[in-house]
Formats: C-alpha cells, sequence, structure tokens
C-alpha cells in the first residue's frame, strides 16, 4: 500500500469510524489486515473507487481528555495518522448533535492543514438528513450525510474523498491477482537449470508443476516476498541443457528460438550471463528479442562467485554490460551465483519490481507536465524553418508502457531527439526493466506546416507550467537553481520550484537515494505520499548541482561545513547562496552564513543570503499559504530571489538583518524542544504559552547583544516560526520534545532520525553562546541540561519556576553592541 494517498477517518470515541472503515473496507476485504499492538494501533485498508486507490486509515477515539494511559497513547497514534493523511474524515454523529470534543477534534483536524470532510452518521432514516446540518457550524464545509450502518451515502462521501486527493501516479496493485510469468533464459551453459532448481528449491510453498498447453511446455509455481511467481518453460529448458549442452554454435539459435517461445508468454525474462565469458553477441541477440517481444527484462550474472574482485570490479563490470545496448541502461541487474545460492532470490525481487514497473501508468497531466519540461531543457528540432511541436502526449498501454506523441510533423521528430524523449521520461517516471514505445502520430486537424487547419484547436496541456509550451520554448539547456540536499525542506522547495513553473535540480548527498527518488518520484522517508513533480530532476552529482547559478541550501546545520568546503572548487563568483538552515554550528558557535563565508572566504558578500520562517516543509509542499523571509545579500540579489520564489502561495519578506533573521530560526527550535517537553510532561496551554513568551525574551537579549534589531525577534522568523514550531503536529522539535517529556531517554529519542531536530545540537551552542556574551539563558539552558540528561524534565520545570523574582521587561536590553558578520 506504499505510495498510495492516506485518508483518516478520525473522531471522538462512538461516532461509528469502525462501522464507516469496514463499510469502505469491504470492498477489498482480502486487504484489510490489523496491525497488532498494546495499544489501539490503526487499521488500514486499500479502497478502490471510481478508478482511484486510496488507505483508508481508521483512527481509535479522540479524547485528549482521557486519562488511562491507553487513552494518552490513542492519542499519539491518532497525531501521527493525521499528520501521514491526504485527507482526513471527521466523522460525527449525526443524532446526538455537536459536541465539544466533536469541535476539538475538527481543530485539531484543520490546524493539520489537511482537506478535511465531515460525515455526519447515523442520518439511518434518509428523510432525516437536516440532523446533518448542524455541523455546518464546524466551518468544514458541506457536511455529508451517512449511515455507516445501513450503507447509504457511502458512495456519496467516497466520491467526495477521491475528488480531493492529491493528483499523482499512484503504484499498480501488486497482491494476488495474476502470478508473474518469468522466463529463465540465456545461452547453453550458463546455469538457466541451476537457478530455476535453487528457486524452487529455495521455496517451499511450490504448487505441483502445473501442465502448459503443449507437451513440451511446464511451469512451475515458486512464492516469493508474498507473492506467486510462474517459471515457464522449466521442463524444455532442463532437458535442454542436459542434452545439449557443449555441442557448438547452432545450439545458440536454437537457445534463441526456444527462448522466444517462453518470452512471448512471460512479463518477465531473467537473462543469465556467465559472468566469466561477460556479455556476447548471442546475449545481445537475446536482449534485441524481448525488447521485440516487449516484456521486461531482468539481468543476472552468473558465477559472480568464481570472478576475481578487486575495488571497483562490480562497477566497472556492470558498465561495461550496461554499455552493450540501450535498454540495458535501465535494468536491474543482479550479481548472483546460482552454485552457492548467493543473491538469486534478489533475480525474484527485481522480477516482480520489473513488472510492477512495466505496468504503470502515468496520468496524463503528468505525462504533458514531463514533456513540456523535456522542451525547456532541450529545444525540439527544426528543418528547413519548420520547428516541431509536439502537442500532447498519452499512455495507451502498459506492458509494456507505450506512449503516443501527437506531432505537429512527425518527419520532424529525429531519432536523437526521440532518444532523449525517451531518456527523459524514465528519468521522470522509471519503467525499470521495461522496454518502452513511443509512438509519434500527426494530430489530426494539424497541416504539415504547424497551423491549426481547421477550428479544433489541439488540446492545451492540462497544467501549464510557466508559461513555457513546447512551441514556445527557449531552448534553455540550463537550470536556474539547484536545491542542494534531498530531506522534507529541499523536496518542498523543489516542488514548490516547480509548481511556479521553475524546472530545479535537487541535489541528494548520496546516488541511492538520488536513484529511489528519481525512480519513484517520490522522497518516501522525507515526504511521503507527495508524487514529485516532473519538472525536479534529481541528481547526486554535484558538479551537475552546481552548474546553476542560485542555490538553495536546505542542509542540516550542522553539515553546511564539510558540504561547502566539498563544494568550494565548482562555487563561482556569481552564485548566489540562500541557505535555509535553523541552526549555529556546535563547534564554532557560528551562524550558518558565517560558516559559508568562512569557507568561501572570497565570495562576494551579497551573495550570501537566508531563508527563514514559518515554512513546514509538509504545508509548503501542500500549497499552503505560507510566508517566509529573505534576509542578507544585496538589494538586487534579494530582489531577484523573492522573485523566483514568491507567490499567492508563499509570501516573500525580506530584510537587512541576516544577524536576526538567523539567530530568530536557529533559537527557537531550541524553545520549541521546551514546548515539547512540557506537553509531554502533561502541561497545557498555559505553560507552552509561557514558554514561547519568556523564550523569546531571552533569544531577543541574545540577539540586540549580538547586533540583531530586536524588532526582528516579532517577525516572521522570530515569532512567527517559534508558534508553528511550538505548536505543529509537523515539527520534528515539538515531536522529539514530548517524546522525552512523557518519559523517554533523550539519546535514544534524538538517534531515531532520519529527520534532523535542529533544536538539540542549537541548545548546546546558545548555552555556551550565552556563556561567552553574558546573556542569561535559562530555558536553552534548562532543554539543554535536559537534553544532556543531566536533570530531568520535571526538574527542568520545578528550576525554571523555582527562580528569582523579576520585572517583566528586566534584562530586555535592546540595544547591544553590533556582532561583527
Ligand atoms: N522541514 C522543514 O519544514 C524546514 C526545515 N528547515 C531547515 O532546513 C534544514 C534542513 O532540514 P530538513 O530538510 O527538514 O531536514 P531533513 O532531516 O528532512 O533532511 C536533511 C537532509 O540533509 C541530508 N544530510 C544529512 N547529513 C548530510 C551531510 N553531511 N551532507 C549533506 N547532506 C546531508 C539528509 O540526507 C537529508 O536529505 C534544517 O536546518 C531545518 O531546520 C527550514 C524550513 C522548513
Ligand atoms: O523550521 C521548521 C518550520 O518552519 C521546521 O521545524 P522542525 O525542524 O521542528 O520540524
Amino acid at each position: 500500500m506504499k505510495g498510495l494517498p492516506r485518508v483518516a477517518i478520525v473522531g471522538r470515541p462512538n461516532v461509528g469510524k469502525s462501522t464507516l472503515f469496514n463499510r469502505m473496507a469491504r470492498r477489498r476485504a482480502a486487504l484489510v489486515h490489523d496491525e497488532p499492538g498494546v495499544t489501539r494501533d490503526p487499521l488500514e485498508a486499500e479502497v478502490e473507487w471510481a478508478g482511484r486507490r486510496f488507505v483508508v486509515v481508521d483512527t481509535g477515539g479522540y479524547d485528549p481528555r482521557g486519562e488511562a494511559p491507553v487513552a494518552v497513547q490513542v492519542v499519539g497514534k491518532v497525531h501521527e495518522a493525521i499528520a501521514r493523511a491526504d485527507v482526513l474524515v471527521l466523522v460525527v454523529d449525526a443524532q446526538q448533535g455537536l459536541t465539544g470534543l466533536d469541535a476539538e477534534a475538527a481543530e485539531q483536524a484543520r490546524r493539520a492543514g489537511r482537506r478535511v470532510l465531515v460525515a455526519a452518521n447515523k442520518v439511518d432514516d434518509p428523510a432525516r438528513s437536516d440532523l446533518a446540518a448542524e455541523f455546518y457550524r464546524l466551518g468544514l464545509g458541506d457536511p455529508v450525510a451517512l449511515s455507516a450502518e445501513h450503507g447509504r451515502g457511502v458512495g456519496d462521501l467516497l466520491d467526495a474523498i477521491v475528488a480531493r486527493l492529491p493528483e499523482g501516479v499512484e503504484p499498480p496493485p501488486d497482491q494476488g491477482l495474476e502470478p508473474v510469468r518469468v522466463a529463465v533464459i540465456g545461452r547453453p551453459n550458463v546455469g538457466k537449470s541451476s537457478l530455476i532448481n535453487r528457486l524452487l528449491g529455495y521455496e517451499r510453498l511450490i504448487t505441483s508443476p502445473e501442465a502448459g498447453t503443449t507437451r513440451d511446455v511446464v511451469d512451475s509455481r515458486c512464492r516469493h516476498e508474498g507473492r506467486d511467481f510462474v517459471l515457464l518453460d522449466t521442463a524444455g529448458i532442463r532437458r535442454r541443457s542436459r542434452v545439449l549442452a557443449g555441442t557448438g554454435g547452432d545450439l545458440e539459435r536454437v537457445s534463441v528460438s526456444k527462448a522466444l517461445a517462453s518470452l512471448k508468454r512471460a512479463h518477465v525474462a531473467l537473462l543469465l550471463i556467465d559472468a566469466m565469458e561477460g556479455f556476447t553477441d548471442q546475449d545481445r541477440r537475446l536482449v534485441r528479442q524481448v525488447e521485440q517481444v516487449g516484456c521486461g527484462l531482468v539481468l543476472v550474472v552468473n558465477k559472480w562467485d568464481l570472478v576475481e574482485k578487486q575495488t571497483g570490479t562490480l562497477e566497472r563490470y556492470e558498465k561495461g554490460v550496461r554499455s552493450a545496448y540501450p535498454l540495458l541502461e535501465w535494468v536491474p541487474m543482479v550479481f548472483a551465483s546460482a552454485a552457492t545460492g548467493q543473491r538469486v532470490r534478489q533475480a525474484l525481487t527485481a522480477a516482480g519490481y520489473v513488472y510492477e514497473q512495466a505496468g504503470m501508468r502515468v496520468p496524463t497531466a503528468t505525462l504533458n507536465a514531463s514533456l513540456q519540461a523535456a522542451a525547456a531543457l532541450r529545444q525540439p528540432p527544426s528543418h528547413k524553418g519548420r520547428r516541431l511541436k509536439i502537442l500532447y502526449g498519452t499512455q495507451v498501454a502498459i506492458r509494456p508502457p507505450q506512449i503516443v506523441l501527437f506531432v505537429n510533423d512527425p518527419d520532424l521528430v529525429h531519432f536523437s531527439y526521440q532518444r532523449f524523449l525517451e531518456r527523459h521520461l524514465r528519468a521522470q517516471f522509471g519503467f525499470a526493466g521495461s522496454p518502452m514505445r513511443l509512438i509519434v502520430r500527426a494530430r489530426e486537424g494539424w497541416d504539415r506546416r504547424g497551423a491549426p487547419a481547421g477550428p479544433a484547436a489541439p488540446p492545451r496541456p492540462t497544467r501549464p507550467q510557466g508559461g513555457i509550451t513546447m512551441a514556445e520554448s527557449p531552448g534553455r539547456s540550463r537550470w536556474t537553481v539547484a536545491v542542494i540536499g534531498a530531506g522534507s525542506w529541499g523536496t518542498a522547495l523543489a516542488m514548490h520550484l516547480a509548481d511556479r513553473g521553475t524546472a530545479p535540480l535537487l541535489w541528494a548527498r548520496r546516488p541511492e537515494r538520488a536513484g529511489e527518488i528519481a525512480r519513484l518520484r517520490e522522497n518516501t522517508p522525507y515526504l511521503p505520499g507527495i508524487t514529485l513533480s516532473p519538472l525536479i530532476h534529481v541528481t547526486s552529482d554535484l558538479e551537475e548541482a552546481l552548474e546553476p547559478p542560485i542555490l538553495l541550501l536546505a542542509l542540516p546545520a550542522q553539515t553546511v561545513r564539510a558540504w561547502a568546503e566539498r563544494a568550494r572548487g565548482w562555487i563561482r563568483p556569481e552564485h548566489v547562496v540562500v541557505h535555509g538552515s535553523k541552526g549555529l554550528e556546535v563547534g564554532t558557535l557560528l551562524r550558518v552564513s558565517q560558516v559559508l563565508r568562512q569557507v568561501l572566504p572570497d565570495h562576494p558578500e551579497g551573495r550570501i543570503l537566508t531563508l527563514s520562517g514559518p515554512n513546514h516543509a509538509e504545508e509548503v509542499v501542500r500549497g499552503v499559504p505560507s510566508t517566509s523571509v529573505l534576509a542578507g545579500g544585496d538589494p538586487d540579489v534579494q530582489a531577484r530571489v523573492q522573485q523566483l520564489l514568491m507567490d499567492r502561495r508563499l509570501r516573500v519578506y525580506t530584510s537587512d538583518d541576516l544577524v536576526g533573521v538567523e539567530l530568530g530560526g536557529a533559537l527557537k527550535n531550541v524553545i520549541a524542544l521546551g514546548c515539547g517537553i512540557s506537553d509531554g510532561l502533561g502541561y497545557g496551554d498555559n505553560t507552552r504559552a509561557a514558554l514561547i513568551t519568556r523564550g523569546l525574551a531571552e533569544i531577543r537579549r541574545l540577539g540586540a547583544q549580538m547586533g540583531a534589531h530586536p524588532f526582528t525577534f516579532s517577525g516572521l522568523s522570530g515569532l512567527g516560526d517559534l508558534v508553528a514550531t511550538a505548536t505543529s503536529l509537523h515539527s520534528r522539535n515539538l515531536r522529539a520534545g514530548r517524546a522525552i517529556g512523557a518519559g523517554r531517554r533523550p539519546s535514544e529519542v534524538l538517534r531515531e532520525g532520519p529527520m534532523v531536530v535542529e533544536g538539540a545540537p542549537t541548545a548546546h551552542a546558545a548555552v555556551r553562546l550565552g556563556e561567552q556574551r553574558g546573556v542569561e539563558l535559562p530555558i536553552a539552558t534548562a532543554v539543554h541540561r535536559v537534553l544532556s540528561e543531566e536533570i530531568t524534565p520535571r526538574e527542568a520545570v520545578d528550576s525554571l519556576m523555582g527562580r528569582d523574582p523579576r520585572g517583566e521587561l528586566e534584562a530586555l536590553d535592546l540595544a547591544g553592541p553590533k556582532d561583527d558578520l
């Protein structure tokens, strides 16, 4: 169910959530599963409705005032389910009417910033749908009147849900419908029969061999990773390998024609090559045949155990094989040994993956956005003054994927441009291991000179991307902006840019991460469920990432120095470097712009900026109206970056207070950790408000000492971001604090990952900075001592509350000395 949009059913206890869940899930009852757990863990099921698939999640009853430890844990689980959902269904009891708990649950749902639907349940009498009207007062739009018990109105609810699902590529179902048919092919003596025997021998769940259509064909079934596979024509392969072994060249031809029969019945071919002999002409012929037939391909390099290995042997080998035939660039390779059994099962895993990839359907809107991006990257060719126009494309078939491109004149589609388009589409969508058919057609109604012949205009791509159309593509071959760091914030920034029509590069540190993001079109660990825009090009090649003139850095503060040192050789004076890190460097106590200037001393000061503000990645990526502030840099550079980022979803202000904006962004995380600790202890809104206000007072105190403008801390990167972080379900700092306050060991919580909790190292840096500057930072100090496990959360609160009396505005020294930049 990975990768599907998620819909969470929420609401107070006993409003009929589970009945509704069961109603929805019953459509595919076989897939409902109960995840065991001490507490009431959410149930999940896959639902298919009106051609869309999604996961519905039944959460426990929301009752934040429940005393039992289980109730407290359920509230945590509900928050978790809400944070992961794309759409929330708030269930209310229409017979009981609106209650205080409903209003609270609605408030939680609204604050999560998700699309929310109100399901007014228990309208068992259709004549009483007026009962639902009362719930308009929740301010969440039209309630859907239904009776989960009787099934009435559930279809309307499903329609409404589907209308609110995010658009995206849903992976094809991977469960149980049909077994994956696998042909094992290869030259004589490469080890086909040993591989098949290994696969069948491994799997204890083999059913009896199935008779095929001819007497020669005997297929065998096996199961792997919960999925059925049929190995085709196993008897033939076994017999052939016995009879034909070692009898020369004619047999190679026989193997090709024999392979053809299995390939025609197969979803995926496992092509075995002999590691010692390498990729031969005969293997190439077999690949060509796979391509012609159109089934998927996995290359198994057998006898890998016999190859003498040194550093880089595998990479060199792989590169050599991939360059032997174009399709091989996209084919999974498994280095195995049928003799020892090493990695043999991975061949089946890869076959299952290729099967799914070959069955993927790309929605037409997404496909056309990708085609637009391709034309922006490389101008379509022209001949004798006439330029190719790709009017639109649509995927018409799967296994193998077939895409029809409607163009003004098919003769203008040069082979090399077609190859470029294929590469581009594969980089966006994957189709790993599968041949791909690009079919070019002239669009009726267009004459060959490229003008519409009749009144029927060609369909416009459904989502115009920043005004770049195929026909008007400026032929840019360079990206204008690179986002450095493919965590939550980097991915969200890249999506924001792409939504504005700017195609960004997204740099991920590790090639395997970049590969996975590019293949899945989703950054699963950081922003699950968000389908990446096709305009985003993911790379792990730092040199490529540093080509664009604008760099948006979204790295944890402690990693910026190492990155800048690595990048130094490629950074040019004209580069505009905007960082979004919210932290102080622990070793040096420097702000991130200072770190950058230390590593890049010759870089123009006017080209180093920061972007900061209340901007949770999870919300920015959904286009929730947000604001941010850009500080540092020359005014013209600021204006350029502001223009790059700003639109009606993200309003970007500018500021000339670099010190204040950076400090505000860094230190609010420390205070948010403190708010989390307070929540975890079970304290309430009073305590949180106290921490926010007094926390801000100490941030302002330190800021004033360092030359920041005191008003900056009342701005977006101060109060704004502090409120967002100290109250949001999305905040990692708040979440970590809550876990610690609830009694978990800080060292354990902070190790959990994968996402950075910036407040923790910064608390340490802030305390030392306070000591250095003679500024009292009681809250940051308390947080730091809890994180270092010197005191317990409760002791920390006692220490804060037991301090000497003082005036509210005391020690708010608003005009300190200017800090060196
Ligand atoms: N998540 C959010 O909503 C926002 C985060 N920020 C700030 O942006 C910065 C990055 O945060 P997120 O993207 O949220 O963090 P994250 O934890 O989601 O992702 C961090 C990324 O940095 C990469 N990384 C880790 N160590 C690295 C190294 N040594 N060199 C290069 N890359 C490395 C990780 O692989 C990951 O891709 C932080 O300073 C954060 O405070 C700013 C605004 C919003
Ligand atoms: O800075 C952020 C939002 O503005 C993100 O906060 P967290 O790192 O606590 O998730």
